[in-house]
Protein backbone atom coordinates (compact mmCIF):
# COMPACT_ATOMS: atom_id res chain seq x y z
CA UNK A 1 0.00 0.00 0.00
CA UNK A 2 0.89 3.29 -0.89
CA UNK A 3 1.86 5.39 1.84
CA UNK A 4 -0.09 8.84 3.24
CA UNK A 5 3.21 10.61 2.53
CA UNK A 6 3.74 9.54 -0.93
CA UNK A 7 -0.51 9.47 -1.63
CA UNK A 8 -0.79 13.19 -0.71
CA UNK A 9 -0.78 16.30 -3.15
CA UNK A 10 2.78 17.99 -3.21
CA UNK A 11 4.04 21.10 -3.39
CA UNK A 12 7.60 21.63 -4.65
CA UNK A 13 9.06 24.93 -4.49
CA UNK A 14 13.13 24.40 -4.79
CA UNK A 15 14.01 21.53 -7.19
CA UNK A 16 17.23 22.04 -9.35
CA UNK A 17 16.73 20.46 -12.67
CA UNK A 18 20.26 18.47 -12.70
CA UNK A 19 20.43 18.08 -9.49
CA UNK A 20 17.32 16.14 -10.09
CA UNK A 21 18.65 14.06 -12.67
CA UNK A 22 17.55 10.58 -12.58
CA UNK A 23 20.52 8.27 -11.41
CA UNK A 24 19.95 5.68 -13.65
CA UNK A 25 19.92 8.51 -16.64
CA UNK A 26 22.63 9.82 -15.01
CA UNK A 27 24.69 6.40 -14.84
CA UNK A 28 24.08 5.55 -18.51
CA UNK A 29 24.90 9.04 -19.97
CA UNK A 30 28.22 8.72 -17.46
CA UNK A 31 28.94 5.36 -18.90
CA UNK A 32 28.58 5.99 -22.70
CA UNK A 33 30.40 9.41 -22.28
CA UNK A 34 33.30 7.30 -20.71
CA UNK A 35 33.42 4.96 -23.20
CA UNK A 36 33.93 7.81 -25.90
CA UNK A 37 35.75 10.46 -24.07
CA UNK A 38 37.73 8.81 -21.29
CA UNK A 39 39.12 12.31 -20.40
CA UNK A 40 35.41 13.72 -20.07
CA UNK A 41 34.51 11.95 -16.84
CA UNK A 42 35.47 9.44 -14.22
CA UNK A 43 32.88 7.29 -14.05
CA UNK A 44 34.14 5.15 -10.69
CA UNK A 45 34.23 8.53 -8.82
CA UNK A 46 30.76 9.25 -9.98
CA UNK A 47 30.09 6.01 -8.65
CA UNK A 48 31.56 6.24 -5.30
CA UNK A 49 29.93 9.72 -5.05
CA UNK A 50 26.13 8.92 -5.72
CA UNK A 51 26.95 6.51 -2.85
CA UNK A 52 27.69 8.35 0.05
CA UNK A 53 25.55 9.28 3.01
CA UNK A 54 27.37 12.73 3.80
CA UNK A 55 29.09 14.50 1.06
CA UNK A 56 30.90 17.64 1.88
CA UNK A 57 29.60 20.86 0.16
CA UNK A 58 32.97 21.01 -1.43
CA UNK A 59 32.33 16.94 -2.42
CA UNK A 60 28.78 18.22 -4.05
CA UNK A 61 29.83 21.25 -6.19
CA UNK A 62 31.91 18.19 -7.72
CA UNK A 63 29.41 16.31 -8.49
CA UNK A 64 27.47 18.73 -10.15
CA UNK A 65 30.37 19.46 -12.59
CA UNK A 66 30.48 16.06 -12.90
CA UNK A 67 26.27 15.74 -14.07
CA UNK A 68 27.40 18.83 -15.87
CA UNK A 69 29.62 17.14 -18.02
CA UNK A 70 27.00 14.37 -19.47
CA UNK A 71 25.34 17.60 -20.88
CA UNK A 72 26.81 17.13 -24.41
CA UNK A 73 24.28 18.44 -26.11
CA UNK A 74 20.58 19.90 -26.21
CA UNK A 75 18.52 16.34 -26.12
CA UNK A 76 19.97 15.20 -23.19
CA UNK A 77 18.63 18.58 -21.61
CA UNK A 78 15.39 17.77 -22.70
CA UNK A 79 15.34 14.45 -22.09
CA UNK A 80 16.56 15.40 -18.52
CA UNK A 81 13.69 17.45 -17.72
CA UNK A 82 11.12 14.85 -19.30
CA UNK A 83 11.97 12.11 -16.67
CA UNK A 84 11.97 14.93 -13.69
CA UNK A 85 9.13 15.84 -14.60
CA UNK A 86 7.82 12.41 -14.75
CA UNK A 87 9.53 11.48 -11.71
CA UNK A 88 7.80 14.43 -9.31
CA UNK A 89 4.36 13.62 -11.12
CA UNK A 90 4.92 10.32 -10.33
CA UNK A 91 5.30 11.40 -6.46
CA UNK A 92 2.18 13.28 -6.88
CA UNK A 93 3.58 16.44 -6.77
CA UNK A 94 0.96 18.68 -8.15
CA UNK A 95 2.38 21.83 -8.32
CA UNK A 96 5.91 22.32 -9.41
CA UNK A 97 8.56 25.15 -9.41
CA UNK A 98 11.55 23.72 -11.68
CA UNK A 99 14.84 25.72 -11.14
CA UNK A 100 17.71 25.74 -13.72
CA UNK A 101 21.46 27.46 -14.01
CA UNK A 102 20.76 28.51 -18.06
CA UNK A 103 23.82 27.24 -19.62
CA UNK A 104 26.63 28.70 -22.31
CA UNK A 105 28.73 26.17 -24.11
CA UNK A 106 30.39 26.92 -27.20
CA UNK A 107 31.82 24.26 -28.11
CA UNK A 108 28.24 22.05 -28.57
CA UNK A 109 26.39 25.27 -29.81
CA UNK A 110 24.69 25.98 -26.64
CA UNK A 111 23.38 29.76 -25.40
CA UNK A 112 21.54 30.32 -22.73
CA UNK A 113 18.68 30.77 -24.44
CA UNK A 114 18.98 27.57 -26.68
CA UNK A 115 19.24 25.63 -23.28
CA UNK A 116 16.02 27.12 -21.70
CA UNK A 117 14.58 25.94 -25.31
CA UNK A 118 15.90 22.57 -24.56
CA UNK A 119 14.35 22.44 -21.32
CA UNK A 120 10.77 23.63 -22.51
CA UNK A 121 11.31 20.94 -25.29
CA UNK A 122 11.63 18.52 -22.27
CA UNK A 123 8.22 19.86 -20.37
CA UNK A 124 6.42 19.72 -23.98
CA UNK A 125 7.41 16.07 -24.61
CA UNK A 126 6.04 14.60 -21.48
CA UNK A 127 3.15 12.23 -22.28
CA UNK A 128 2.94 9.98 -19.29
CA UNK A 129 0.74 13.12 -17.52
CA UNK A 130 -0.63 16.01 -18.33
CA UNK A 131 1.76 18.85 -18.18
CA UNK A 132 0.61 22.60 -17.38
CA UNK A 133 3.24 25.46 -17.89
CA UNK A 134 1.66 27.62 -19.99
CA UNK A 135 0.26 30.69 -18.35
CA UNK A 136 -3.40 30.93 -19.16
CA UNK A 137 -4.71 34.55 -20.41
CA UNK A 138 -8.09 35.05 -19.48
CA UNK A 139 -9.05 33.06 -16.27
CA UNK A 140 -10.17 29.62 -17.78
CA UNK A 141 -8.90 26.84 -14.96
CA UNK A 142 -9.32 23.42 -15.94
CA UNK A 143 -7.12 21.52 -13.04
CA UNK A 144 -9.99 20.88 -10.50
CA UNK A 145 -12.76 20.65 -12.47
CA UNK A 146 -10.82 17.51 -14.61
CA UNK A 147 -9.99 16.39 -11.40
CA UNK A 148 -13.25 16.37 -9.98
CA UNK A 149 -15.15 15.20 -13.29
CA UNK A 150 -13.35 11.56 -12.76
CA UNK A 151 -10.33 12.74 -15.39
CA UNK A 152 -7.62 9.84 -14.16
CA UNK A 153 -4.81 11.35 -16.04
CA UNK A 154 -2.45 12.82 -13.50
CA UNK A 155 -1.74 16.44 -13.85
CA UNK A 156 0.90 18.65 -13.27
CA UNK A 157 1.42 22.17 -12.90
CA UNK A 158 5.29 23.27 -13.70
CA UNK A 159 6.61 26.70 -13.44
CA UNK A 160 10.29 27.75 -14.43
CA UNK A 161 13.16 29.76 -12.01
CA UNK A 162 15.74 30.74 -13.80
CA UNK A 163 19.16 30.25 -11.32
CA UNK A 164 21.82 32.47 -11.66
CA UNK A 165 25.35 30.88 -10.47
CA UNK A 166 27.23 32.74 -8.00
CA UNK A 167 30.68 32.00 -10.48
CA UNK A 168 28.72 34.45 -13.04
CA UNK A 169 29.79 38.01 -13.79
CA UNK A 170 26.92 40.73 -13.53
CA UNK A 171 26.44 40.95 -17.32
CA UNK A 172 25.82 37.24 -17.35
CA UNK A 173 23.52 37.24 -14.69
CA UNK A 174 21.83 40.07 -16.95
CA UNK A 175 21.83 38.09 -19.32
CA UNK A 176 19.45 35.09 -17.47
CA UNK A 177 16.97 38.04 -15.95
CA UNK A 178 16.69 39.59 -19.29
CA UNK A 179 16.04 35.72 -21.15
CA UNK A 180 13.52 34.83 -18.11
CA UNK A 181 11.69 38.27 -19.43
CA UNK A 182 11.33 37.01 -22.72
CA UNK A 183 10.37 33.48 -21.33
CA UNK A 184 7.59 34.52 -19.33
CA UNK A 185 5.09 33.60 -21.91
CA UNK A 186 6.04 29.67 -21.66
CA UNK A 187 6.31 29.78 -17.29
CA UNK A 188 9.63 31.39 -16.43
CA UNK A 189 8.22 32.95 -12.86
CA UNK A 190 11.29 34.18 -11.12
CA UNK A 191 15.09 34.24 -10.50
CA UNK A 192 17.18 32.06 -7.91
CA UNK A 193 20.65 32.52 -6.75
CA UNK A 194 22.44 29.82 -6.40
CA UNK A 195 25.60 28.26 -6.78
CA UNK A 196 28.95 27.33 -4.44
CA UNK A 197 28.04 29.55 -1.29
CA UNK A 198 31.79 29.83 -0.87
CA UNK A 199 32.08 31.93 -4.16
CA UNK A 200 31.46 35.15 -5.63
CA UNK A 201 30.33 38.25 -3.80
CA UNK A 202 26.81 39.58 -3.35
CA UNK A 203 27.20 42.64 -4.87
CA UNK A 204 27.97 41.02 -8.29
CA UNK A 205 24.77 40.08 -8.54
CA UNK A 206 22.98 42.71 -6.58
CA UNK A 207 21.92 44.96 -10.31
CA UNK A 208 20.64 41.78 -11.89
CA UNK A 209 18.29 40.65 -9.38
CA UNK A 210 17.40 44.03 -8.59
CA UNK A 211 16.31 44.49 -12.29
CA UNK A 212 14.65 41.50 -12.33
CA UNK A 213 12.78 42.92 -9.40
CA UNK A 214 11.88 46.15 -11.03
CA UNK A 215 10.02 44.20 -13.84
CA UNK A 216 8.20 41.77 -12.04
CA UNK A 217 10.14 38.69 -11.82
CA UNK A 218 10.20 37.21 -8.16
CA UNK A 219 13.30 36.17 -6.62
CA UNK A 220 14.28 33.60 -4.35
CA UNK A 221 17.88 33.49 -2.83
CA UNK A 222 20.38 30.53 -1.02
CA UNK A 223 20.98 32.54 1.83
CA UNK A 224 23.13 31.35 5.03
CA UNK A 225 24.22 28.01 3.40
CA UNK A 226 27.14 29.21 5.25
CA UNK A 227 28.59 31.16 7.75
CA UNK A 228 28.52 35.00 6.02
CA UNK A 229 26.99 36.88 8.82
CA UNK A 230 27.47 39.93 5.99
CA UNK A 231 25.73 38.37 3.09
CA UNK A 232 22.49 37.31 5.39
CA UNK A 233 22.48 40.29 6.25
CA UNK A 234 22.35 42.20 3.23
CA UNK A 235 20.28 39.47 1.43
CA UNK A 236 17.17 39.94 4.18
CA UNK A 237 17.40 43.49 3.76
CA UNK A 238 16.97 43.11 -0.40
CA UNK A 239 13.26 41.40 0.74
CA UNK A 240 13.53 38.09 -1.64
CA UNK A 241 9.90 36.85 -2.00
CA UNK A 242 11.60 33.55 -0.37
CA UNK A 243 15.00 32.29 0.92
CA UNK A 244 16.64 28.66 0.47
CA UNK A 245 18.13 26.93 3.27
CA UNK A 246 18.66 29.44 6.45
CA UNK A 247 21.17 27.43 7.77
CA UNK A 248 23.84 30.26 9.76
CA UNK A 249 21.40 32.30 10.86
CA UNK A 250 21.97 34.52 13.91
CA UNK A 251 19.61 36.62 16.33
CA UNK A 252 19.51 39.58 14.02
CA UNK A 253 18.84 37.32 11.18
CA UNK A 254 16.20 35.55 12.86
CA UNK A 255 14.27 38.34 13.99
CA UNK A 256 14.75 40.41 10.73
CA UNK A 257 13.19 37.27 8.59
CA UNK A 258 10.40 36.97 11.18
CA UNK A 259 9.84 40.91 10.72
CA UNK A 260 9.54 40.43 6.88
CA UNK A 261 7.45 36.49 7.32
CA UNK A 262 10.33 35.80 4.47
CA UNK A 263 8.87 32.46 3.56
CA UNK A 264 11.81 29.35 4.10
CA UNK A 265 12.17 26.37 1.57
CA UNK A 266 13.39 23.88 3.82
CA UNK A 267 15.68 21.18 2.30
CA UNK A 268 16.43 18.86 5.56
CA UNK A 269 18.33 15.97 3.68
CA UNK A 270 20.31 18.43 1.61
CA UNK A 271 21.02 20.27 5.29
CA UNK A 272 22.08 17.25 6.47
CA UNK A 273 23.87 15.34 4.33
CA UNK A 274 25.79 18.47 3.90
CA UNK A 275 26.67 19.31 7.45
CA UNK A 276 25.24 22.47 7.26
CA UNK A 277 22.92 21.59 10.20
CA UNK A 278 24.85 19.23 12.86
CA UNK A 279 21.55 16.76 12.97
CA UNK A 280 18.02 16.76 12.75
CA UNK A 281 17.31 17.17 16.01
CA UNK A 282 18.54 20.89 16.27
CA UNK A 283 17.04 21.92 12.32
CA UNK A 284 15.87 25.20 12.09
CA UNK A 285 12.70 23.53 10.79
CA UNK A 286 11.01 22.56 14.64
CA UNK A 287 11.73 26.49 15.48
CA UNK A 288 10.21 28.19 12.38
CA UNK A 289 7.24 25.44 12.50
CA UNK A 290 6.66 26.62 16.28
CA UNK A 291 6.65 30.06 15.23
CA UNK A 292 3.88 29.49 12.28
CA UNK A 293 6.89 31.22 10.22
CA UNK A 294 5.80 30.43 6.67
CA UNK A 295 7.68 27.66 5.39
CA UNK A 296 7.67 24.67 2.66
CA UNK A 297 9.64 21.00 2.54
CA UNK A 298 11.25 20.65 -0.74
CA UNK A 299 14.31 18.33 -1.95
CA UNK A 300 16.87 20.50 -3.63
CA UNK A 301 18.60 17.96 -5.44
CA UNK A 302 16.74 14.17 -5.43
CA UNK A 303 19.58 12.50 -7.19
CA UNK A 304 22.56 13.79 -5.43
CA UNK A 305 20.77 13.71 -2.00
CA UNK A 306 18.85 10.41 -2.89
CA UNK A 307 15.34 11.69 -1.62
CA UNK A 308 11.87 12.17 -2.77
CA UNK A 309 9.41 15.22 -1.68
CA UNK A 310 7.47 12.30 -0.04
CA UNK A 311 10.64 11.01 1.70
CA UNK A 312 11.05 14.75 2.91
CA UNK A 313 7.81 14.81 4.41
CA UNK A 314 8.21 11.34 6.01
CA UNK A 315 11.64 12.46 7.37
CA UNK A 316 9.55 15.74 8.82
CA UNK A 317 6.80 14.16 10.63
CA UNK A 318 9.45 11.40 11.82
CA UNK A 319 11.39 13.56 13.33
CA UNK A 320 9.37 16.20 14.65
CA UNK A 321 6.00 13.84 15.60
CA UNK A 322 3.69 15.67 13.00
CA UNK A 323 0.54 13.48 12.08
CA UNK A 324 -0.61 12.92 8.53
CA UNK A 325 -2.97 16.02 9.20
CA UNK A 326 -0.28 18.38 10.19
CA UNK A 327 1.50 17.20 6.67
CA UNK A 328 -0.96 17.67 4.45
CA UNK A 329 -1.81 21.21 6.14
CA UNK A 330 1.96 21.92 5.49
CA UNK A 331 1.59 21.12 1.77
CA UNK A 332 -1.15 23.02 1.92
CA UNK A 333 -0.14 26.39 3.05
CA UNK A 334 2.45 25.96 0.64
CA UNK A 335 0.51 27.00 -2.05
CA UNK A 336 0.47 30.53 -0.36
CA UNK A 337 4.30 31.10 -1.44
CA UNK A 338 4.19 29.62 -4.67
CA UNK A 339 5.23 32.77 -7.94
CA UNK A 340 2.53 32.03 -10.11
CA UNK A 341 -0.53 34.14 -10.87
CA UNK A 342 -3.22 34.32 -8.09
CA UNK A 343 -5.36 31.93 -11.35
CA UNK A 344 -2.73 29.07 -10.48
CA UNK A 345 -3.35 29.85 -6.81
CA UNK A 346 -7.02 29.88 -6.43
CA UNK A 347 -6.94 26.59 -8.35
CA UNK A 348 -4.48 25.19 -6.09
CA UNK A 349 -6.58 26.10 -2.66
CA UNK A 350 -9.45 24.56 -4.26
CA UNK A 351 -7.73 21.65 -5.32
CA UNK A 352 -6.89 21.02 -1.26
CA UNK A 353 -10.08 21.93 -0.24
CA UNK A 354 -11.38 19.16 -1.78
CA UNK A 355 -8.91 16.67 -1.46
CA UNK A 356 -8.71 17.47 2.27
CA UNK A 357 -12.44 17.29 2.25
CA UNK A 358 -12.35 13.55 0.37
CA UNK A 359 -9.27 11.93 1.92
CA UNK A 360 -9.54 8.98 4.33
CA UNK A 361 -5.92 9.23 5.15
C1 LIG B 1 23.40 21.91 -1.91
N1 LIG B 1 22.61 23.05 -2.12
C2 LIG B 1 22.82 23.91 -3.17
N2 LIG B 1 23.34 25.12 -2.90
C3 LIG B 1 23.59 26.01 -3.89
N3 LIG B 1 23.39 25.75 -5.17
C4 LIG B 1 22.88 24.56 -5.51
C5 LIG B 1 22.56 23.59 -4.52
N4 LIG B 1 22.05 22.52 -5.14
C6 LIG B 1 22.06 22.81 -6.48
N5 LIG B 1 22.58 24.03 -6.69
C7 LIG B 1 22.80 24.73 -7.99
O1 LIG B 1 22.06 24.05 -9.00
C8 LIG B 1 22.94 23.57 -10.03
C9 LIG B 1 22.44 22.25 -10.57
O2 LIG B 1 21.24 22.41 -11.26
P1 LIG B 1 21.12 23.19 -12.66
O3 LIG B 1 22.34 22.86 -13.49
O4 LIG B 1 21.00 24.65 -12.36
O5 LIG B 1 19.87 22.63 -13.27
C10 LIG B 1 24.30 23.48 -9.35
O6 LIG B 1 25.36 23.54 -10.27
C11 LIG B 1 24.27 24.67 -8.39
O7 LIG B 1 24.61 25.86 -9.08
ZN1 LIG C 1 19.25 24.66 -3.67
Amino acid sequence: MEEWCESMPKVELHAHLNGSIRVSTLLELAKALNETQRDAINFSQMKHVIKKKALSLTEVFHMFDLIHNVITDHSIVTRITKEVIEDFASDNVVYLELRTTPKRNDSIGMSKRSYVDAVIEGLKSVSSVDVDFIPKTEDSRSFISDKCNGNSRKRIIVRLILSIDRRETTEAAMETVKLALEMRHFGVVGIDLSGNPKTGDWTTYLPALKFAREQGLKVTLHCGEIKNPKEIKNMLDFHPQRIGHACFFEDEHWKMMKSSKTPVEICLTSNIRTFSVPSIDVHHFAYLYEEKHPLVLCTDDTCVFTTSLSKEYKYAADSFGLGKWDMLELSRNAVEHIFADNGVKNDLRKYFNSVSKNMEM
